[in-house]
């Protein structure tokens, strides 16, 4: 069978994305590794797959898929590429869509400049709800040990789990090894995304995240509406934040608890393409 995909990014955080609006996707393990893997197949951090909307108030469901196949509920740089997605295909010709996940409904709008404005839900605080079962120091400050040493962290669900990390400088910060251990340590039991923060001031931070599923990606929308909320729960940053990843520049905006949390950024289109796969 031919597979059409298209190739797109947010900020560098890239994806192939499959329009099943038509017709079913099941993706198999063996097909996702293939759209995924950067040497022997297309290549992306996440695969995105649309599809009908099942309820009336919804434009489009949607799956989001690890590289390594897992498949989880949020993706907020892939939302922002979904609403360019639909759009380009002529799917909706509306300035504001709603999509939902597996966990997570969402308000996607179009913005004059060409950025895409994401109504990223309420983010969920209490551990159980990250989740975390680690011992709860003083929340919003979490401790833990790993390998005996101790290290404290904000935790925060976005419709996937964060922990967050303030750092003195993201670039020297050990991400490649301290991320891969903190995602599968025994206190996140669905694994946890990994952001370092780096605060230079109320209303800019650097941040890197060390993805569930991916590793290093070059930004990760729901890692910087979480480091924001941390940031905020700490009184260490401001209502509207410029958050710099390795591959642009978000800005998130949220008013306190019980309020949504905003992501605006870029979302650009790479290339369109056919795979042969069989059946
Ligand atoms: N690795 C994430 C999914 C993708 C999130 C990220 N690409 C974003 O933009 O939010 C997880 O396993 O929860």
């Amino acid at each position: 069978m031919k597979l059409s995909f298209t190739k797109m990014h947010g900020a560098g955080n890239d994806f192939v994305v499959i329009d099943a609006t038509r017709a079913p996707f099941r993706p198999t393990p063996a097909l996702l590794h293939k759209l995924t893997d950067r040497r022997f197949g297309v290549g992306c951090d996440q695969v995105l797959v649309i599809e009908a909307p099942t309820a009336p108030d919804i434009d489009f469901n949607y799956r989001i898929f690890n590289a390594d196949g897992s498949e989880v509920g949020q993706c907020g740089n892939g939302s922002r590429a979904l609403a360019r997605f639909v759009r380009e295909r002529g799917l909706s010709d509306k300035d504001s869509i709603r999509v939902r996940t597996s966990t997570s409904t969402l308000e996607l709008r179009q913005l004059p400049d060409g950025r895409v404005r994401v109504n990223m839900g309420v983010p969920r605080l209490a551990p159980a709800q990250v989740p975390f079962t680690g011992a709860a120091a003083q929340a919003p400050l979490y401790r833990l040990e790993l390998d005996g040493q101790p290290l404290e962290f904000g935790a925060v669900s976005m419709g996937n789990p964060h922990a967050v990390l303030e750092v003195p400088d993201v670039d020297a910060a050990p991400v490649g090894e301290l991320g891969p251990r903190l995602q599968r340590h025994r206190a996140f039991p669905e694994q946890v995304n990994v952001g370092f923060l780096q605060i230079q001031g109320r209303d800019h931070v650097r941040l890197r995240v060390y993805e569930r599923g991916a590793g290093e990606t070059l930004a990760c929308g729901s890692g910087a509406c979480a480091a924001v909320v941390a940031g905020r729960l700490w009184d260490r940053l401001g209502e509207k934040v410029d958050v710099e990843v390795r591959g642009g520049m978000l800005t998130i905006e949220w008013a306190g608890e019980g309020q949504p949390v905003y992501m605006t950024g870029p979302a650009e289109t790479v290339f369109t393409g056919e795979l042969e796969w069989p059946n």
